[in-house]
């Protein structure tokens, strides 16, 4: 099964809101809402990974990175690893750069189910504040 290293940004801003991006109709985890993000190339570190894609997803410029845990997931056909960084601090302002739709979340009002299962145990996390 193919296995895919994924690096993950947890934008949050100084009220404690979260930026969420909506997956394409046509990827995996469709429609799903997700953190920006995408796959960790061969001759890239997570971190390296994390700043290309939430400037090409997003247009931000990452100024502080901490990684907060990774999680393993096996879907029907893929399995993957996330690798999450809790951003906050960057240049600009984050916006669906390549069309998706975008919204700001408050933290403890995030909804797990409204994201891929990968995601569920961070979301908990989240949302009870120990992050
Ligand atoms: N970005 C992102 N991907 C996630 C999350 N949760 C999760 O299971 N994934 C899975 O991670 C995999 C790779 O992420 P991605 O689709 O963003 O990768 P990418 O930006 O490089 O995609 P591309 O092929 O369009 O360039 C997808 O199968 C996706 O379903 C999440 O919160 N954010
Ligand atoms: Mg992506």
């Amino acid at each position: 099964m193919k296995h895919l290293q994924v690096a993950v940004g947890i934008i949050r801003n100084a009220s404690h809101q979260i930026f969420l991006a909506q997956r394409a109709a046509s990827s995996h985890m469709a429609n799903k809402w997700e953190f920006p993000g995408g796959k960790i190339e061969q001759d890239e570190t997570a971190e390296q990974a994390l700043k290309r894609e939430l400037m090409e997803e997003t247009g931000i410029e990452v100024t502080a990175a901490q990684p907060i845990g990774q999680a393993d997931h096996s879907y029907e056909d893929l399995r993957v690893t996330l690798h999450f960084f809790l951003v906050e601090g960057w240049h600009g302002e984050p916006w669906g750069k390549e069309g998706q739709p975008q919204r700001w979340v408050e933290q403890t009002a995030l909804v797990a189910e409204e994201f891929p299962p990968a995601n569920h145990a961070l979301i908990a996390r989240l949302v009870a504040g120990e992050i």
